[in-house]
């Protein structure tokens, strides 16, 4: 068994694999980490290893603690991915995205695609049917406009997510909402016809702390799977276990 860790910018994913099955899941803030993976290897003495992947401030330390009673893997620039970086700066993509790209790359063989991470940043990451990763994009997530139209202006509140009921606020907060929730719905939707008018064999998933909520919004309807990037992980690491 092993322990899948995803350190975010905001928060902390974790589940439990038993070979490719997914046995539990786990959110918790960064403070928490040692503690609440001590809980989880108690609750499953079967685990034997540890695979973190971290875009967080968190010190590998923590981690670490934890050597005495399993093995710890992490996720780095140096590890075996199974497609071919194009990116022109690799050592400055975030591991999370290289993650999700060599998930999408195991889970779709053959196929073009598209990943989108709604976090706290939305990524989009390309990889195409030759395994080759080209790059994407990076966004504000949902949270994050919130808190930059609060955080930069003097006279905007701060909200919290709420549906807009049309894309014609006729309030400022209303307008707040159309311009944070649609926006992004417009933003995903634009980047979906980009990329299907350019590949005709493509998948694309959506995944993320968001992922829900905006799927139901979408003009297109794709694939959801809010776990994608710890199932990502499990994968990258079988994968890194066979490659290295
Ligand atoms: N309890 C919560 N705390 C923070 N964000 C939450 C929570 N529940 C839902 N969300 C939504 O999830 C989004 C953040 O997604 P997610 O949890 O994937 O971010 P994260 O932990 O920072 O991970 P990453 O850095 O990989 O994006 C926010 O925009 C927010 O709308
Ligand atoms: C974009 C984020 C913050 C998303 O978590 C992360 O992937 C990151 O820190 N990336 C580094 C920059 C890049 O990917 O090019
Ligand atoms: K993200």
């Amino acid at each position: 068994m092993i322990v899948a860790v995803d350190v975010g910018n905001t928060r902390v994913k974790a589940a439990v694999f038993e070979e490719n099955t997914s046995v539990e899941f786990f959110v918790f803030d960064t403070k928490e980490i040692q503690n609440q993976l001590q809980k989880i290897l108690k609750k499953y003495p079967e685990v034997t290893h540890l695979v973190v992947s971290s875009v967080g401030n968190v010190t590998q330390d923590v981690f670490l603690a934890l050597e005495n009673e399993i093995v710890v893997h992490f996720v780095s620039h140096k590890s075996a991915f199974p497609f071919v970086n194009t990116y022109a700066t690799p050592m400055t993509l975030g591991i999370d995205r290289m993650v999700l790209a060599a998930g999408a790359t195991l889970s779709f063989p053959g196929q073009n695609r598209l990943v989108i991470d709604a976090g706290t940043c939305v990524t989009y990451d390309c990889v195409d049917a030759d395994d080759r990763y080209l790059g994407g994009a990076i966004s504000p997530g949902i949270r994050l406009r919130y808190e930059a139209l609060h955080n930069y202006t003097a006279k905007l509140p701060l909200l919290s997510l709420e549906p807009p009921l049309d894309f014609v606020g006729n309030s400022t907060a209303s307008a707040i909402h159309s311009g944070v929730v649609n926006g992004l719905v417009y933003e995903i939707d634009g980047f979906i016809e980009e990329f299907k008018a350019k590949y005709s064999n493509f998948i694309i998933i959506l995944t993320g702390g968001d992922a829900l909520f905006l799927a139901m919004r979408l003009k297109n309807t794709i694939f959801a799977n809010s776990n994608f990037l710890l199932e990502s992980l499990n994968q990258t690491f079988q994968y890194s276990i066979h490659n290295d």
